[in-house]
């Protein structure tokens, strides 16, 4: 369970998120959206714990997200950000083996999960590659197996498993995570969240596309002008006057459908689909 209650964030004098609360649960996957500015990442990076909001709290699994040990926060949950510049000439290899628990050791364990994660992202025989001299959208699913790799399975015992609390969820938070790819791929990096979600884990993402949002979010909620101002299944959410007074373009124009009941992603064109995680 993800929990903030009335957080507020102020960067450089000015409230950029005001008086958010929401509840998410594992096992459904949920999608903010909002226009250019809004506060959706300011969102994203307080639920994670990265920004210390001004006011209010967030909790993750029970616990003060700030009261979170660093390496114990970084098994519960990966990000995947907006973008992500290496200063070093780094192998794709070595940039996966970033994700793993173990660091980047190359036991032969190691290497069949980097080849795995590499091959759930579409990118099979690109490990001895340098990161830097690939495409932004071949880069941006490296960086994702490299989260993958950090993450390990959408559910595991708990440390307190003795104690009776059984299994805890790993959360996967994807800030924009298609911007950069293709179609075929968009999907893909989806469905691989999708997947993370339906066998238990927690799973966030961030999207512009309105369309996509309601192929594949269970929830959706909706950030206009640092406020939280629509939060529900995409059929309630998504309608006609939303789109139109938050960010004020004809719904005809945007929404495939505008009768969204959130069970079009097999509608999809097959041509179009990914086998493969999520499939
Ligand atoms: N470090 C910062 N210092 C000051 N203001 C910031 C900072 N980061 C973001 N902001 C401002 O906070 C507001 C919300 O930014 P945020 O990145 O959360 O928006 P967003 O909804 O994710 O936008 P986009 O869709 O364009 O990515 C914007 O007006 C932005 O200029």
């Amino acid at each position: 369970m993800l929990e903030a209650d009335s957080v507020t964030v102020r960067l450089a004098g000015r409230e950029v998120l005001k008086g958010a609360s929401l509840r998410l649960s594992p096992a459904e996957f949920t999608v903010i959206i909002g226009p250019n500015g809004a506060g959706k990442t300011t969102l994203l990076r307080t639920l994670i714990g990265d920004l210390e909001p001004s006011s209010g709290e967030v909790r993750f699994h029970g616990t003060p997200i700030a009261r979170w040990d660093g390496r114990n926060l970084a098994r519960r949950r990966a990000v995947l950000s907006q973008s992500q510049h290496l200063a070093f000439p780094f192998t794709v290899h070595e940039v996966v083996a970033l994700g793993l628990r173990a660091g980047a050791n190359a036991s032969r364990a190691a290497k069949a999960t980097i080849s795995d994660m590499l091959r759930q992202v579409d990118l099979v025989g690109y490990e001895a590659r340098y990161y830097q001299r690939l495409s932004g959208g071949e880069q941006q699913r490296v960086q994702l197996a490299r989260v993958l790799c950090q993450l390990g399975p959408a559910v595991e015992w708990s440390s307190a498993e003795r104690a009776g609390e059984g299994e805890v969820a790993n959360w996967l938070f994807l800030d924009e995570p298609t911007a950069s790819l293709d179609i075929r791929h968009q999907f893909r990096i989806l469905d691989i969240a999708r997947e993370h979600v339906r066998a238990g884990g927690g799973g966030l993402a961030i999207l512009h596309d309105l369309n996509l949002a309601a192929d594949y979010a269970d929830r959706i909620i909706v950030v206009a002008e640092g406020r939280i101002v629509a939060d529900g299944p995409v059929s309630a959410v998504l309608t006609d006057a939303l789109v139109e007074s938050v960010f004020q373009v004809s719904a005809r124009r945007v929404l495939r459908d505008p009768r969204w009941e959130g069970k079009h992603a097999a509608a999809r064109p097959a041509s179009l689909s990914c086998a493969g995680a999520g499939q």
